[in-house]
């Protein structure tokens, strides 16, 4: 299973929480990684984990102030980017943009959707992977595995139906290796999750948490 570990805009220290998922990580058979806000991807990646950017933006080297470009955050040392995320929503072509954006830099890709048809849609642009977070559950801590099964199910159905290639995450409200394994018998080959584990008193004993029945 993949755990990706988004921080968000969250008060935590991401180098911390950084150094608590590459240590879980070279504990366990799950692939871990961590998510930062572009302005940490540098100093996180420098600790050895494997590092995501939460966006990238459908543009190339020029005349685009304010914008994330794929390029430099592979040169900040991230291996891939979430695209889409439920909080930082893009139109249908710039989905598309962003996707071709991060393969051109050499990332690995994650679209996010709502919901199954968005997944279907999604998987279309060829993604490495999509992830289904129904938005109504993210922050609460009712985890997506348990509270709406079926969508992951669907999700992981649409998908297959679209393009076999791509693998499918599911996130929301996932904060315990239960969750995790319940995600993985619905069918997802990991888990995208934030709050479990970036607002947890102990980041370490929350993922070392996540990870124990893998
Ligand atoms: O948005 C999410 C991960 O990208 C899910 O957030 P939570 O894990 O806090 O529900």
């Amino acid at each position: 299973m993949f755990v990706l570990v988004n921080l968000k805009t969250y008060p935590c220290d991401p180098v911390a929480v950084a150094d608590a998922v590459r240590d879980v990580d070279e504990s366990t058979d799950a692939r871990l990684a961590v998510a930062p806000q572009a302005a940490d991807l540098a100093r996180v990646a420098e600790t050895g984990v494997e590092t995501w950017a939460q966006h990238v933006d459908p543009i190339e080297h020029g005349s685009n102030t304010g914008h994330t470009l794929a390029e430099s955050v592979a040169d900040a040392g991230a291996v891939g980017t979430l695209i889409n995320h439920s909080e930082r929503r893009l139109k249908l072509a710039d989905i598309d943009g962003s996707v071709r954006a991060a393969e051109r830099a050499g990332l690995e890709t994650v679209v996010c959707a709502n919901n199954p048809e968005q997944i279907g849609a999604a998987a279309a642009l060829g993604p490495d992977a999509v992830a289904v977070e129904p938005p109504e559950l993210i922050g609460t801590g009712t985890p997506v595995s348990q509270a709406d099964p079926d969508i992951v199910e669907d999700a992981v159905e649409a998908a297959d139906n679209v393009d076999s290639e791509v693998s499918v995450l599911c996130g929301a409200g996932i904060s315990t290796g239960d969750d995790v394994v319940a995600a993985g018998d619905l069918g997802a080959e990991g888990v995208l999750l934030a709050s479990g584990v970036a607002k947890a008193d102990d980041p370490q004993a929350a993922l070392e948490d996540l990870v124990d029945p893998l």
